[in-house]
């Protein structure tokens, strides 16, 4: 299925990837990731990891960008972009791939790489038979 992005919406969601990837903070691994997250309306949030010195602690650049927006009143997003700083596609964390779940259902998922060329994924293509909010809401007494 095409994008419900134009491709100059993808072009600017993959710079914005990018400029997060700026502020990555990630003194552990030194892998630089950013992320950034485009609405139903049209805004969009940058997102970096952040590492810690208790390394369990480290935050993706994903959930990042996910909780500055759900922390700001979104809850229905598109797509979102991710980008690391070594030659190669990745693609979201197992953790990630289940927080995006809870708001993401048809969410694009861009993989960017260095040179800017991108390869596409919908979150379920990533999380076939999820677990996810309708079988936990539908189902509390
Ligand atoms: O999709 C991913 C994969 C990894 N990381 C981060 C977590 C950690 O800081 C570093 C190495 O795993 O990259 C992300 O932010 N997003
Ligand atoms: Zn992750």
């Amino acid at each position: 299925m095409a994008s419900a992005l134009s491709d100059r919406q993808i072009e600017d969601l993959i710079t914005q990837s990018l400029i997060a990837r700026q502020n990555s903070y990630s003194p552990y691994s030194k892998f630089r990731v950013g992320a950034a997250l485009r609405t139903i309306d049209g805004k969009v949030y940058q997102g970096c990891n952040v590492e810690n010195a208790s390394y369990g602690g480290a935050i993706c650049a994903e959930r990042t960008a996910f909780v500055k927006a759900v922390s700001e009143g979104h809850r229905r997003f598109v797509a979102i972009a991710v980008s690391c700083d070594f030659n190669h596609f990745i693609t979201p964390c197992g953790i990630c791939r289940q927080f995006m779940n809870e708001f993401g259902r048809g969410l694009e998922i861009f993989f960017v790489n260095d040179d800017r060329t991108y390869k596409r994924a919908i979150l379920e293509d990533l999380l076939p038979y999820s677990f996810g909010p309708e079988d936990v809401l539908d189902n509390v007494k």
